[in-house]
């Protein structure tokens, strides 16, 4: 959990509009995330939280605004200083997005490949070490993702998301289509991540449990914004009619006995 005293924003949102044709998704969106937190980035079906991530990630260009990502402009820097902070996040998607006809080891290797001049076998090693790190087998690293089960898939992702040992990693639905005792087993590994290395974690999740357990602050998007944002234990107190339906509804409730029997 980061102090308030120590607070230090690596990514600043502000005055975001996104629009696709005449839908409007965010408009005068801020937003701060803070260095060494998991942030939960929660809100109801086509809120925009895939949309906040990729446009922070530069896959969606916004209408307006501006996104400061560890102190440089995204939207306005040069060429080499946007590659530069692009080698410092990386990203792991809902689906995994892995090249296919790539090894999960050749999948990791490939933002080493793109942005280190690394010996071959160098690139292998450390690409070996992040497939342990996420707690795959050894035997994973040949493996093509078709042959690997959807946890793995995941795990997978997150080691390529790791690759090049990223300062923030952002997180698409990482437990979305995970067994709920191999969801609880992603959110420890990332918990443990985020404690061993001290990054920044940007999640997108429906997940409760994900939420109580590893969150150290929600961002609730609504009304095409970030409605509310704070630690999920002030949630209950938001006056708005989704935050209330889902943080003191009955999965929420369960979700925060589970929390209770784990500590
Ligand atoms: N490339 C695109 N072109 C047009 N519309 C888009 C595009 N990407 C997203 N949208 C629209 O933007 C809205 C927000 O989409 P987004 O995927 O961010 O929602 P979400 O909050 O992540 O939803 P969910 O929880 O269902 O995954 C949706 O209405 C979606 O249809």
């Amino acid at each position: 959990m980061v102090e308030t005293s120590q607070r230090d924003a690596v990514i600043k949102v502000r005055g975001l509009r996104n629009q696709f044709g005449p839908q409007v998704v965010h408009d005068n969106l801020d937003l701060d995330v803070w260095r060494g937190e998991v942030l939960g980035i929660v809100g109801g079906s086509g809120t925009g939280k895939s949309v906040l991530l990729r446009t922070i990630v530069g896959l969606n260009q916004p209408a307006a605004g501006s996104i400061e990502v560890l102190g440089t402009n995204v939207l306005t820097a040069p060429e080499e200083e946007r590659r530069q902070v692009e080698t410092r996040w990386g990203v792991a998607f809902q689906d995994g997005a892995l090249f296919s006809a790539l090894t999960v080891l050749q999948n990791v290797m490939a933002p080493m490949r793109e942005h280190l001049k690394l010996s071959t076998n160098l690139m292998k090693e450390l690409g070996g070490l992040k497939i342990s790190l996420v707690g795959l087998p050894h035997l994973a690293c040949d493996k093509l993702p078709s042959e690997l089960s959807g946890g793995m898939r995941k795990r997978a992702a997150l080691a390529r998301a790791l690759a090049l040992d990223p300062q923030i990693v952002f997180l698409d639905e990482p437990t979305a289509g995970l067994d709920p005792i191999g969801a609880a087993a992603y959110d420890d590994l990332i918990g443990e991540l985020q404690r061993a290395l001290g990054i920044t974690v940007f999640m997108v999740t429906h997940d409760l449990d994900s939420l109580y357990a590893i969150c150290d602050r929600i961002a609730v998007l609504a009304e095409k914004r970030v409605l509310v944002e704070g630690p999920i234990e002030t949630m209950t107190d938001v006056d708005h009619p989704w935050v209330q339906e889902y943080f003191t509804g009955p999965r929420a409730r369960a979700a925060q006995v589970k929390k209770s029997g784990s500590q």
